[in-house]
């Protein structure tokens, strides 16, 4: 049903829909189908929590209008999430050498260059299904630490001083080039108030990255990432992701603003109320550089995993290599004629 809606879709073809949706199934891994009602997994929605179920939900990324954990309108957004297979992505996002670190003191990864092997698979566009998939990146943390806005500056270049609880789970899908080879990042963005939690949790499963993000006028909800991190991991297969740990609000540290006020009814396992809401504009400095990253070493991840299964494959089909089928054919009533001299 989802192959015969894809196929609607002019100027792509039938096989590489199918191949998209196999990649996109593959890079789901087991976790749940999302939800029809809004209530689980729904997109932010003002303080009072309303209920979008109503809204009309289709897989993630499969052509519909609307993100399917959302119900939320984006209208360029799914259309962005179909054109690894087409169209070119915009310039800034074009990663062609390897994006530096933040900091070399709080990084784990100080190389500065593509792995040899995956540079020489995309000079050869040998990247395999690399270009067809997403990557998983789940963005965890204590509430309104600015997990949200930390994701709309990078996807939509916007910033919103209106606090809207996340409720249950919201994606973005980001297109990138890395190294002349198309690749994209599917960002989950989860819920910190505890009553979400167990929602927001079933989305950890199949992480390629994890961003556990604090707040930097907050100390506790610091501490609180290592519990968001553990918990993030223990979904996933023990090393299979990177960890990276964000602190947001860096310009009410530097303009000495007080801390935004937090909405009435909503309890932080960390943030106490504030005073005024009086904060400047934050420019969204290192975000762009952060998800550069972010997206290099998971492509290169992916890459690497690629050429490694299909080293280990012992099939190749396709690839000039015969199938040779051991065993007695089954019968049909033509195995069952005498054979004549024939040719063939
Ligand atoms: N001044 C300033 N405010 C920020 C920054 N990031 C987020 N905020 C504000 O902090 C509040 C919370 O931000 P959100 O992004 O909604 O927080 P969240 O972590 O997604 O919250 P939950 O959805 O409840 O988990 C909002 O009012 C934002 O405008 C920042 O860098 N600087």
């Amino acid at each position: 049903m989802v192959i015969a809606a894809l196929s609607r879709r002019p100027g792509v073809s039938r096989e590489a829909l199918v191949a998209m949706v196999r990649a996109q199934r593959d890079s789901f891994g087991r976790e749940p189908r999302p939800q029809r009602t809004g209530f689980v997994g729904s997109r932010r929605v003002p303080r009072g929590a309303r209920c979008h179920g109503d809204r009309g939900l289709a897989p993630p990324g499969l052509g519909s209008a609307r993100n399917c954990v959302s119900g939320r309108r984006i209208p360029g957004r799914m259309r962005s999430s179909l054109t690894p297979l087409g169209s070119s992505v915009s310039r800034d996002r074009v990663i062609s050498s390897f994006p530096k670190w933040y900091t070399p003191a709080a990084c784990l990864q100080l190389r500065e260059h593509f792995h040899g092997q995956v540079s020489t698979a995309c000079q050869r566009g040998n990247t395999g299904t690399v270009g067809l998939r997403l990557s998983k990146v789940v963005v965890v943390g204590d509430l309104y630490v600015g997990k949200t806005s930390l994701i709309h500056r990078f996807c939509k270049n916007v910033f919103d001083h209106d606090y809207k609880a996340t409720i249950g789970v919201d994606f973005e899908i980001e297109r990138f080039e890395v190294a002349g080879t198309p690749f994209s990042l599917q960002i989950w963005d989860t819920a910190g108030q505890e009553k979400f939690k167990c929602i927001a949790s079933a989305y950890y499963r199949g992480a390629q990255v994890i961003i556990t993000a604090f707040d930097l006028t907050d100390v506790q909800t610091l501490e609180h990432s290592r519990q968001w991190l553990e918990d993030a991991l223990r979904e996933n297969e023990p090393g299979a992701c990177f960890v990276f740990l964000v602190g947001t609000k860096k310009d009410l540290l530097v303009s000495g603003a007080r801390r935004a006020r937090r909405p009435r009814g909503t309890r932080s396992r960390g943030m106490p109320a504030g005073g005024g809401h009086d904060c400047p504009l934050p420019a969204g400095e290192n975000v762009k550089a952060f998800f550069s990253r972010v997206a290099a070493l998971a492509f290169e991840r992916s890459v690497l995993q690629d050429l490694e299964r299909r080293s280990s494959s012992p099939l190749q089909v396709g690839g000039g290599d015969v199938i040779r089928m051991e065993g007695r054919r089954p019968e049909t009533p033509d195995s069952r004629r005498p054979s004549g001299p024939s040719c063939c």
